[in-house]
């Protein structure tokens, strides 16, 4: 019988009758309008209301067992989405790599690649008529399929791919082959088992001359049978961490042939004669992971919203030690060290959601741009996605774990979802770029700004900044307001991006190749990479709570979202304490006063915590958690997990009487 009441936690009823603002508000808001906010509700109605899965039982299960909820999970979702005919997300992205739908399958989505990556992969890379052939294939369903760019021995150095596909002139077609161990593709999401077919980036040789990177459709399993084809060696590379769903595989081709048709011809061609044409741009492989990278930002927002909210109810409905002695326990939200560790994660997850709204915009006008042949976006669009996905995915892998502590020992059970989150946000620090190799990426084209901007060139809008401040020094004048913030960050962006070019030249002049000088500025050129990604998240915070997006909005919650910034931009310069010194000498009692707005900003946030993360809106399911559910009856729900563990299931387990008490019985 269940030990659940069926009312909520008076401690956490209280909050939301005492709080400035409804739930509801801020859900409006934070999820872009009514209209947006019905269509994600009016999906989990549909959707996660009607599963009737239990949806604890996934950590009590084996590696196997999870693999075939996973794919059954993936199912009845498919056919769900299929029968509502949905086919955007409520923020205009793609329905299916939605983040709305995590609670269907908390373990992972063992197609999220197909449904994600893939099907935008050839909509990017192929041409019109290989969509609807194999994009709409993949959309169907009838065909399923995983990117298998990622080898056993490269990862980040694509130029470094093994995997060759050779033009047959004779047959019209390529024959692939993974010539080494190091060559065969390892990691893709759905390869062990679940795809049928994958895109294959592989370097194309016609008359064995290399043309460069391009990519393949390969068909890897039959389509009736599911066996693998000849010439195929496909599985599952074993457990990982977490996405135990997944289903992450390797694959190694041997002479396995395809026609040329199935190279996606977008780009670059091969025409039956032989004859290669090259892409105008080389890069443009590449622009599949610039789409990705967006939506991981997107993703890993949302998740750090969700582990916040799991830890934020949690803290409400806790009571642990008085604060002044003799008076009742207190919630452990009230103790400040506490609001310390939810209420700056909670900003956050909030700035980064808006940076993923300016970033996505960014990517349409960049994806409309491409399709006219014009490619001048591409540096900056690039350089953008990948800061803000290392910062983002970094930022949430150390929050949620501070939220984890947050939580005290009852963090740390499965059951309360935040490892789960930790295990798939620490995933997103190394997939799709791992974060160093990103943020360098991110410094190289800082320099080549710079450079611009010390020539007096036009700067790309999200590094026009620097122009200014290379000329500005300083502050002149220090109010502590928020553009005041904002200014002191750049200018110390500015700064650190004036010595990292420095030094960089001063290792050119004495003689090392541009190569070497720029592995030896690498701390600095991330570091800067780093500073430039949050002036970019502070400016977007800024202009969303005083711009004229503030104007249609109440005054209370325009008080909230101020709180919030306030928040985030006083622990983000204090973070960067040490940079912005270099460039203004604040006195002591300045950065007193900071210290000081840090303790007020979170006593402003502390009525309206709870509240914020109901706007969040995020449903039980998604959060699948013990401690964070809405109605808050925590202990209940542990207990009832505790009981559900499979060990208690009899009172005495066989491998008592089989081992443990004879070799007691022994020692006696
Ligand atoms: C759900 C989870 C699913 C997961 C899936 C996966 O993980 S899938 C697997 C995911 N795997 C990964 O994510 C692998 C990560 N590795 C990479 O992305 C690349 O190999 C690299 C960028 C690290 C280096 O590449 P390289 O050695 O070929 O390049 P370079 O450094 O010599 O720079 C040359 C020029 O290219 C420019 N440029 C570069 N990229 C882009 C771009 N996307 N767009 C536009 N431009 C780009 C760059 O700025 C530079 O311009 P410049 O200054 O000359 O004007
Ligand atoms: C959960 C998960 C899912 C994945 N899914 C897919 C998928 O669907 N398809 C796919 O193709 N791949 C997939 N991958 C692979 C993933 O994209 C790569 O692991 C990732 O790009 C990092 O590459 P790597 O493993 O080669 O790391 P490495 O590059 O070997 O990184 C190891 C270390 O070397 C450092 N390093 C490497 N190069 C440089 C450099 N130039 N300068 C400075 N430091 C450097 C890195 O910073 C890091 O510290 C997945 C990986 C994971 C973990």
């Amino acid at each position: 019988m269940s030990l659940l009441p069926k009312t909520v936690n008076p401690d956490l009823q209280k909050e939301r009758d005492n709080a400035s603002i409804k739930a509801e508000e801020f859900a409006v808001w934070w999820h872009g309008g009514k209209d947006r906010l019905k269509i994600k509700r009016d999906l989990e109605l549909h959707i996660l209301d009607d599963l009737d899965e239990d949806i604890y039982r996934f950590p009590n299960l084996s590696h196997e067992e999870i693999y075939n909820a996973a794919i059954k999970d993936f199912i009845k979702l498919a056919k769900k989405i299929q029968e509502l005919k949905v086919e955007r997300n409520y923020d205009g992205t793609d329905i299916w790599p939605s983040s709305v739908l995590w609670g269907a399958m908390p373990a992972g989505n063992p197609l999220a690649v197909h449904c994600g990556m893939v099907i935008e992969c050839i909509r990017i890379q192929g041409t019109d008529e290989q969509f609807e052939k194999f994009g709409k294939a993949c959309q169907s369903f009838s065909m399923t399929s995983a990117y298998a760019q990622t080898e056993l021995g490269h990862g980040t150095f694509i130029r470094g791919l093994e995997t060759r596909a050779d033009f047959d002139h004779h047959t019209d077609e390529f024959v692939l082959n993974t010539p080494t161990i190091s060559s065969y593709k390892w990691w893709p999401g759905g390869m062990g088992q679940s795809a049928n077919h994958c895109i294959v980036p592989a370097n194309l040789y016609i008359d064995n001359v290399c043309k460069g990177l391009a990519m393949f459709v390969v068909p890897i399993r039959d389509m009736e049978t599911h066996a693998p084809l000849p010439g195929v060696d496909v599985g599952d590379i074993g457990k990982r961490m977490g996405f135990a769903g997944v289903n992450n595989g390797y694959l190694g081709l041997k002479n396995v042939r395809i026609p040329r048709t199935n190279m996606l011809m977008r780009h670059s061609q091969v025409h039956r004669d032989g004859t290669f044409v090259q892409s105008p741009v080389s890069v443009l492989t590449y622009f599949t992971m610039v789409y990705i990278r967006c939506l991981i930002v997107r993703n890993v927002a949302t998740q750090l919203s969700m582990a916040a909210t799991i830890a934020t109810r949690y803290s409400a409905v806790r009571r642990q030690s008085p604060i002044n002695p003799n008076e009742p326990e207190v919630q452990i939200i009230d103790h400040l060290t506490q609001q310390k560790k939810l209420f700056p994660e909670m900003a956050n997850s909030i700035a980064y959601k808006l940076a993923f709204t300016k970033l996505y915009q960014l990517y349409e006008t960049t994806s409309q741009d491409i399709k006219h042949g014009e490619f001048s976006r591409l540096p900056e669009m690039h350089s953008l996605s990948c800061i803000l996905k290392v910062l983002c995915t970094s930022t949430t892998m150390a929050g949620v774990d501070i939220l984890r502590l947050a939580c005290g020992g009852h963090g740390y059970l499965s059951s309360s979802n935040i490892g789960n989150i930790y295990l798939d946000v620490g995933a997103s620090c190394t997939y799709e770029g791992e974060n160093t190799v990103l943020l360098l990426q991110v410094g190289r084209f800082l320099m080549k700004s710079y450079r611009s901007a010390l020539a007096g060139k036009k700067l790309a809008p999200t590094v026009a900044y620097l122009q200014n401040a290379v000329k500005e020094k300083s502050l002149c004048h220090w109010t502590g307001s928020w553009e005041d913030l904002l200014k002191i960050l750049q200018i110390a962006t500015a700064h650190k991006t004036h010595i990292t070019y420095e030094n960089l030249m001063a290792r050119l002049k004495a003689g090392q190749t541009e190569a070497e000088a720029a592995n030896n500025t690498g701390i600095e050129l991330t570091q800067a990479a780093e500073l430039h990604g949050i002036c970019f998240v502070a400016a977007t915070f800024l202009e969303e709570v005083t711009g004229p997006h503030s104007k249609p909005r109440s005054p209370a919650l325009n008080k909230v979202l101020g709180n919030l910034l306030e928040l985030f931009m006083i622990s983000t310069v204090l973070k960067y304490m040490h940079e912005v010194l270099r460039v203004h000498k604040l006195s002591e009692a300045e950065i007193r006063s900071l210290q000081t707005r840090l303790e007020d900003s979170l006593k402003a946030v502390r009525p309206d915590a709870v509240v914020i993360c109901d706007g969040f809106d995020h449903h039980d399911r998604n959060l699948f958690s013990t401690l964070g559910s809405y109605d808050g009856n925590v202990y209940e729900r542990i207990f009832e997990e505790a009981k559900r563990c499979p060990l208690n299931k009899q009172p005495v387990p066989e491998v008592i009487h089989t081992h443990l008490k004879p070799f007691m019985k022994s020692n006696l």
